[in-house]
């Protein structure tokens, strides 16, 4: 993502309301400026009457007595006052004077006063030219016009100096704060507590209204983790279950409950090579139910099911646990691995399970006869260099020789003999 320019909020802020502030101060100053100069320029021309009115009685006295000295003398305080700057005085008489600096006539602001004659006749003994010093009066307003600048500019920084450290202090401070937590959260550190550092004397506000919603949306979120960690913990536990079953399944058959063909293949080139590297001894039992096609053809099948699982049983129950496996090779063919088992004791095994199979293996049938079942076993062990089909062949062959030569019997039988004669 492109780096996108900060501004801090409170500068932002600042910048904006300084805007404002520039354009107060210029319409305060104007204000102020415009009523002061108001002000001044009555003041200024209230004083320019007073000092008229005032001199004006002595110098109808001086004109009327011709006395020309004291007229001047008059004049020449009246040009003293800081607000006049000439005075000319024309006497009825025809003499004229003047007093202060010379002023052209155009450019100056005068006022005229008549001099009334001291006999109080209503007539006049002159009158009197005053040029007003505007320079004076400029200079006062712009003084007074700088003071009030002065004081609102200072007013003004005062107030946003307070402004940003105000700002900075319930603002942007606790925002970075915010930032900062929001930016560091991680996935799995997501009940972490938000605490912001507020200023003494800080009251509850739109930041803490924030922070609060934040804490609600954490502990939601963390709710909703949580759940969907319960979820997915009851998932797993389900989906591993139906595996183990699955598996259970893929590895054994539906009926009996032995370990299917399958699992043989799978299980017996390990079975082999252990026992090559152990050196020990490793032997096979090919079963099957005798006249088993009869069984389903005379009673059903569904006691020929019955046969199956019963013969499974009895078969199971001459195993030794942990060690001996059997196997569902296929209708009504088992297969049973003996590990560490000579010839000779696999032989014994496979009679021990004959005589369980003919001794107890008997099935009621439903109109209450009872079936007698007889299995034949065909017993080989491994030799060198054997493979597993090669071992399950040789025992096939034992078990087809067992039945075709009467059935309900164990090839090779126990002496071995039977042994010579098919590997011959
Ligand atoms: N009920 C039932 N019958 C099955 C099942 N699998 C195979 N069979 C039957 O088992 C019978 C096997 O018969 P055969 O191979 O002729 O063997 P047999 O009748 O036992 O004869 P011998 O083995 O020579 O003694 C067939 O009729 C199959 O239909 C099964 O799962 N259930």
């Amino acid at each position: 993502m492109k780096p996108r320019l900060f501004q801090p909020i409170a500068s932002q802020l600042v910048r904006s309301v300084f805007k404002w502030v520039i354009l107060c101060i210029f319409g305060f100053s104007s204000l102020q400026a415009w009523l002061n100069y108001s002000a001044i320029e009555r003041n200024f021309n209230m004083t320019i009457q007073d000092v008229a009115h005032t001199h004006l009685p002595l110098l109808a006295l001086a004109i009327w007595d011709i006395e020309p000295e004291t007229i001047r003398k008059q004049m020449a305080l009246l040009v003293q006052n800081p607000h006049i700057a000439h005075v000319q005085i024309r006497a009825s008489t025809g003499q004229q004077f003047a007093a202060g600096t010379v002023i052209p006539e155009t450019s100056s602001e005068r006022l005229l006063f008549s001099i009334p004659s001291p006999a109080g006749d209503g007539r006049q003994v002159g009158t009197m030219e005053l040029v007003i010093n505007r320079a004076e009066l400029r200079g006062e307003l712009i003084r007074s016009f700088l003071i009030v600048l002065i004081e609102v500019v200072l007013l003004a920084i005062f107030i946003l100096v307070a402004l940003i450290s105000i700002l900075r202090r319930e603002l942007e401070k606790p925002m970075r704060q915010l930032a900062d937590f929001v930016k560091n959260l991680q996935a799995n550190r997501l009940s972490t507590r938000l605490e912001l550092t507020m200023p003494p004397g800080h009251r509850y506000n739109e930041i803490d209204l924030v922070v609060d919603g934040f804490r609600i949306m954490q502990d939601s979120i963390q709710k909703h983790i949580d759940n969907q960690d319960a979820v997915v913990a009851d998932r797993t536990r389900r989906l591993e279950r139906a595996m183990a079953k699955l598996r259970q399944l893929s590895m054994t058959d539906g009926l009996t409950g032995c370990y299917n063909r399958m699992m043989l293949n799978e299980r017996m080139p390990g079975e082999m090579q252990r026992a090559v590297r152990y050196e020990r001894a490793l032997a096979l039992i090919f079963c099957d139910i005798d006249f088993f096609k009869s069984v389903n053809d005379l009673y059903g099948h569904t006691a020929g099911d019955q046969v199956l699982v019963a013969f499974a049983e009895c078969l199971q129950s001459e195993l030794r646990a942990d060690v001996d496996w059997l196997v569902r090779y296929g209708g009504e063919e088992f297969i049973v691995v003996l590990p560490e088992t000579s010839l000779t004791a696999a032989i014994e095994a496979a009679e021990r399970m004959r005589l369980q199979v003919e001794q107890h293996l008997k099935i009621q049938i439903a109109d209450g006869r009872v079936l007698n079942i007889t299995a034949s076993f065909g017993v080989a062990e491994k030799a060198q260099n054997d493979t597993p089909e090669m071992l399950i062949q040789r025992a096939d062959e034992w078990l087809y020789f067992a039945k075709h030569h009467g059935r309900n019997q164990v090839q090779p039988a126990a002496d071995h003999s039977a042994a010579t004669i098919i590997a011959s």
